[in-house]
């Protein structure tokens, strides 16, 4: 029998289902998808919504028929911060996608690459705990203490330096913040395009101008500057490359095959920014939580990171391999608090069927990686916080499993995790290597507020406040 479209929810006239998100769209489509089934068909305004939540719809769509699926729907919001979609996570699939994807995966975050920025999270990891340190015994803010290491990082592998030292009259930290937010607003005129006109009268549009604007002078400034240090040949040949030196190195397309322009290189350097900074530290700030709230996995990954550290003043990147049940501590964050829940949209290029269903071309779909991390036909007791589920099994985060895609997958999927694994795994194990946890007076692990607050990444509503007490064998 061919159905011919899913089920859906009772829309209304010029707004379609967009009353039935909520604040928290992951939790609503969640709660809706029991009703609806795993495949349903939602209209945000005028525009079909497919909402996939099962495992296997995720590998239909992002395994089966992932060319099909492998654009993303426009985004004027994307357009106006991105140098018109020039970067990677927002351009529409094709010719420019794959040579820039290139780039990114081969030049910017091969296994290589990444090595070679070692030294700058170990060092970044050993600033984050001696400022710790300095405010032992006192309430500590944790997420600004996280946030600041994974800037930091970001930030000197994009640029070469930290950029929160006020430079060209701009502050970028600010700058970057409002990119995020404004990434991860709602758009009426995307959805509903007659009622473009409420972003002006809201004033988003001009805000998006000077935002792009600013962050455009702050990037040329940077890569003039290093235009500039490059002729007088200042750079010092034992100096791991940061993606400028990587960029100019291959604009003229020597290596590559096809000259990088310079919006281009520009949209790219921003991907780094705004893809990898809040995700990563959001999966850090998750973690920390859970454990505080289950001192029996907390004392147990103690355990493991002190007794494979032990005599050593850090722990180093060599020692992770070890660090099972830290990989595990990871993974079951990732599986409960996936920092992207809903992926980032798709869209279908052609009619493609997804189970019985026709599904017409320019249909966007949104994986629910969230409602797939806790459902009950893939994991026992799925809202348990059980790092052990994770130890004598294969599944990974790196698109194979379809039961756990943080990271999305298929050829849209993520290019960044090695990257964002590292940084969590090292900064998670120098954390309880060296500080016990605990939380400010009177309150209690069980008592701690879990609500979540939507934005570019899913995170704690509240900044997570602790007190560290240094610890030694
Ligand atoms: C824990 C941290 C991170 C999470 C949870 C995360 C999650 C995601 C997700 C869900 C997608 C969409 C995948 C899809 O459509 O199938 C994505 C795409 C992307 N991510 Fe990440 N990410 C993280 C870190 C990073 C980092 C560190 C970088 C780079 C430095 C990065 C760069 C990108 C880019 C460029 C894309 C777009 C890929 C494309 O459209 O072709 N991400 N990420």
């Amino acid at each position: 029998k061919n159905k011919l479209s899913p089920p859906s929810p009772t829309k209304l006239p010029i707004i379609g289902n967009l009353h039935q998100l909520g604040s928290l769209p992951h939790r609503s489509l969640h709660k809706l998808s029991k009703k609806y089934g795993p495949v349903m068909l939602l209209h945000f305004g005028s525009k079909p919504v497919l909402i996939a939540s099962s495992v296997d719809a995720a590998r239909d769509i992002m395994k089966t028929h992932d060319l099909v699926w492998s654009n993303r729907p426009k985004s004027s919001m994307a357009d106006g911060l991105f140098y018109g979609s020039k970067d990677m996570a927002f351009s529409p699939y094709g010719e420019y996608w794959r040579q820039i994807r290139s780039v990114m995966v081969l030049h910017l975050l091969s296994n290589k690459r990444v090595q070679s920025y070692r030294y700058v999270r170990e060092e970044e990891t050993s600033n984050m705990i001696d400022k710790i340190r300095q405010q032992c015994d006192s309430v500590i803010d944790l997420r600004d203490v996280l946030s600041c290491m994974t800037n930091n990082i970001i930030s000197r592998v994009a640029i070469g330096r930290t950029y929160n030292e006020g430079e060209s009259g701009i502050d970028l930290k600010t700058l970057l913040e409002e990119t995020l937010m404004l990434v991860g607003t709602f758009n009426v005129g995307d959805y509903i395009p007659w009622l473009k006109w409420l972003n002006k009268i809201k004033g988003l549009d001009t805000k998006v101008k000077k935002v792009a604007k600013d962050l455009d002078a702050y990037l040329e400034s940077v890569i003039e500057e290093r235009v500039i240090r490059n002729k007088k040949a200042e750079y010092s040949a034992g100096e791991a490359k940061d993606f400028v030196d990587v960029l100019l190195e291959i604009q003229n397309g020597k290596e590559t095959g096809f000259p990088l322009q310079r919006d281009s290189l520009k949209a790219l350097l921003l991907d780094a920014f705004v893809a990898g900074t809040d995700s990563t530290y959001t999966v850090l700030e998750w973690t920390m939580t859970e454990l505080l709230r289950h001192p029996r996995i907390m004392k147990k990954l103690e355990d493991e990171v002190r007794e494979l550290g032990q005599g050593k003043t850090e722990i180093t990147e060599d020692d992770l391999g070890n660090m099972q049940y830290l990989k595990a501590v990871i993974k079951e964050s990732l599986r409960l608090h996936a920092p992207v829940p809903l992926l980032v949209a798709r869209e279908s290029m052609e009619e493609v069927k997804l189970f019985d269903y026709n599904i017409p071309a320019k249909t966007v779909v949104l994986i629910n990686a969230w409602g797939i991390g806790r459902d009950p036909l893939s994991w026992d007791n799925p809202e348990e916080y059980k790092p052990e589920r994770f130890l004598n099994s294969n599944i990974d985060v790196k698109g194979l499993n379809f039961e756990l895609i943080p990271f999305g997958a298929g050829r849209r999927g993520c290019p960044g995790i090695p990257f964002a694994i590292m940084v969590n795994e090292l900064a998670l194990a120098n954390l309880v290597h060296k500080f016990s946890f605990a939380l400010p007076k009177g309150i209690k692990g069980e008592d701690l507020d879990m609500t979540e607050c939507n934005g570019l990444a899913v995170r704690r509503k509240s900044p997570l406040l602790v007190v560290a007490t240094p610890w030694s064998s």
